[in-house]
């Protein structure tokens, strides 16, 4: 199985389970987080929806290059980008706080799945980024749309996408990307993050989350998010987009 789902009395775990390829999405793993989702929206009980990656090495290495590279047209790069374009906008107009419990390295699409939920909680050893520029394309799963909301200075925002490499976490700390970071056990780090949060009656949570998701319709988030998508999957036929998985794919043989 490429992923776990755990409901920890009112925590909702997922943890995408795939370490030999550093947690990178593949259908599977698309069609776990929409299950979690899913499971969320059908069961009151759930307070929260945790995102982690198994291991220590990664948190996601975005999506399964050795997968998504069969994909060459713009209509076929468009089908599977979209399909994880929903499954993430679903996650971040969830009714329920969200936290990315980042364990690991996040870069290109596993950035955007971070910057999706509404808290990071980062490991201080560990280093993320939106890397897409490397492979000549953009982020392709609506991520760049969420780090423009998430309250960054646009300077720190756009550089970090036009930078396209990876930030250690103290930077990312710096910037306002990781909203705390921590040492040790994930699992302490998450209880820690939500001790007084759990305490607090889950309507208020939800309260919150309304206002901060009006904002966002009043703001077109959604057909943002979708245009972002659009723009990936014209590059994604590119020869230079080819070229850079081509070389990421043989750089181990
Ligand atoms: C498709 C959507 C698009 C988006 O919208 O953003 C994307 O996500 S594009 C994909 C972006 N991701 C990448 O470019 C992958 C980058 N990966 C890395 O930089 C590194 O692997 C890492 C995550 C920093 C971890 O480094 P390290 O611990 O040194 O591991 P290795 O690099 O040696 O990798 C081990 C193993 O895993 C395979 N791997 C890693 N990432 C992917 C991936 N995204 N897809 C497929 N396979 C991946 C890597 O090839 C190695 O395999 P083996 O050589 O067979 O062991």
């Amino acid at each position: 199985m490429a992923y776990q789902i755990e409901n920890n009395d009112g925590i909702l775990i997922f943890t995408i389970d795939r370490q030999d390829k550093r947690n990178a999405v593949n259908d599977e793993v698309m069609e776990g987080l929409k299950e979690a989702i899913t499971y969320i929206k059908d069961h009151q009980d759930v307070r929260f929806l945790v995102v982690t990656g198994s291991g220590e090495k990664a948190f996601c290495s975005g999506g399964d290059l050795s997968e998504f590279h069969l994909l060459h047209t713009e209509d076929e790069a468009f089908s599977m980008l979209s399909k994880m374009g929903h499954i993430l906008y679903d996650l971040a107009t969830l009714r329920v706080p969200t936290i990315a419990l980042v364990n690991g390295a996040a870069v290109g699409g596993g950035c955007e799945i971070a910057t999706a939920c509404d808290f990071r909680l980062v490991a201080s050893d560990v280093q993320c980024g939106f890397i897409q520029g490397t492979l000549s394309i953009t982020s392709g799963w609506g991520g760049g749309t969420y780090l423009f909301e998430r309250g960054l200075r646009h300077d720190h925002a756009l550089k970090m996408l036009i930078d396209a490499k990876s930030y250690d976490a103290n930077l990312l700390y710096e910037i306002g990307w990781a909203t705390d970071l921590f040492e040790g056990s994930k699992e302490q780090a998450l209880e820690k993050f939500i001790a007084n949060m759990r305490g607090i009656h889950p309507s208020v949570h939800q309260a919150y989350k309304e206002i901060q998701l009006r904002k966002w319709k009043e703001k077109n988030m959604y057909e943002r998010v979708m245009e972002e998508i659009r723009l990936c999957a014209k590059l994604w036929e590119s020869d230079a987009h080819n070229e850079a998985v081509q070389r990421f794919l043989n750089k181990s043989k």
